[in-house]
């Protein structure tokens, strides 16, 4: 009990740190965050986060069910934000209206044994689904994917965007901030570093060998062994399987990543308000390599990405890791791209055709 009171003293404490900042509630602009799947694993504890953000002032919470009782729950929270449910698609359009930032937490999750992309069949036609309501509704909006496979969900959110003539690249963002907080929790704990202090950039995408930790960055610094290294990279590529084999079968990471999204969320809302420096990785359209999309550091400004960072120098362990992840990266991405622009309709007798 007296962590969750000293958990929210940290939370007094900080906003009390935003308001001596000048953005406190007076000099805050009113900001609307919508979640999608917010009846989900993630999507719960992502709404209740995004509620306690002093820089949400309308918090919009949809889903295909279940919504209006995590809409009454959250909203008795005596914080800034509104909040409001909606719930079914004749509801998605009142959901998104004036959103700021849409954060994408619907779809399945992995069970035991399966790939992210093992999700691809259903996530992709939720997320076009749910992005061609976006380029109605609020087109200039930051979107927050989260929906797996990520590597492959982005790039049909821009073809979708494209297709509508709403494409903007400096607002759309894949989430890879999980990878982020567990390169950094794992890192910690082997280097014996205060994990406050920890910064770890992780590149690439978000599958498997497409995340690239790189550690050779990391700091504050450490002396670690190459197969040191080797293990936390490997750690952190298969932390969502580790999560995913210990639920066992009952989905996937929803706690951390509600963490980790709410940590992205407030960075796109701190950029869009002009606070400067706002750095965070994100997969999203790059020029860093050679593939159309990529996960790097990103400054964040009023207009969503400001800025995307180079890698940075990289040890010939990295260099390595990322040739080798360049070839699923970037079929993942024609996948997704493929997907969009290439419907197949499967008739009765199994038989397929596309457009
Ligand atoms: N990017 C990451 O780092 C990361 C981390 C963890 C999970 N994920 C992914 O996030 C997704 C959600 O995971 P979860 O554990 O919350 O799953 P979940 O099944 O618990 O929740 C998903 C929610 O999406 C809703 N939904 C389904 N179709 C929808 C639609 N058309 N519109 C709106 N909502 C819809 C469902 O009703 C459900 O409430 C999965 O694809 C998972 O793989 C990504
Ligand atoms: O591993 C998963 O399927 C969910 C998510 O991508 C994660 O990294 O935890």
């Amino acid at each position: 009990m007296s962590s969750l009171f000293r958990s929210i003293k940290t939370l007094k404490n900080s906003s009390s740190t935003l308001l001596r900042r000048g953005y406190g509630s007076e000099a805050v602009p009113d900001r609307k965050v919508a979640v999608l799947g917010a009846a989900g694993g993630i999507g719960q504890p992502l709404a209740l986060l995004m509620k306690l953000n002093p820089l949400v002032s309308s918090l919009s919470l949809y889903d295909i069910a279940n919504t209006p009782g995590v809409a009454a729950d959250v909203s008795h929270i005596n914080t800034r934000s509104e909040v409001k449910g909606y719930v079914g698609e004749e509801e998605l359009g009142k959901a998104l209206e004036g959103s700021d930032v849409v954060i994408i937490p619907a779809g399945v999750p992995r069970k035991p044994g399966m790939t992210r992309d093992d999700l691809f069949n259903i996530n992709a036609g939720i997320v076009k689904g749910l992005c061609e309501a976006i380029a109605k509704y609020c087109p200039n909006a930051l979107v927050n994917m989260i929906s797996n496979p990520v590597n492959s969900t982005v790039p049909i959110a821009a073809e979708v965007f494209k297709k509508a003539g709403t494409y903007d690249e400096k607002r759309l963002f894949g989430v890879t901030t999980l990878d982020v907080v567990r390169a950094k929790t794992f890192y910690a704990g082997k280097a014996k570093v205060p994990v406050a202090e920890v910064n770890v950039p992780v590149v690439g995408g978000h599958a498997g060998i497409t995340i690239l930790p790189l550690f050779s960055q990391a700091t504050p610094k450490a002396n670690l062994a190459d197969e040191e290294i080797q293990a936390l990279t490997k750690r952190t590529q298969d932390g969502g399987t580790e999560v995913v084999e210990a639920k066992a079968g009952k989905g996937s990471a929803t706690l951390s990543m509600a963490y980790a999204g709410a940590i992205f969320a407030d960075a796109c809302l701190k950029g869009l308000n002009g606070v400067p420096d706002v750095v965070e990785c994100s997969f999203v359209q790059s020029t860093v390599t050679e593939l159309p999309f990529f996960a790097s550091k990103v400054r964040l400004g009023k207009n969503g990405v400001e800025e995307v960072l180079g890698l940075g120098p990289l040890s010939d362990y990295e260099k390595e890791g990322l040739e080798k992840l360049k070839p699923e990266l970037l079929a993942s991405i024609e996948k997704g791209i493929k997907f969009t622009n290439n419907v197949v309709f499967i008739a009765a007798n199994g038989t397929g055709f596309s457009t």
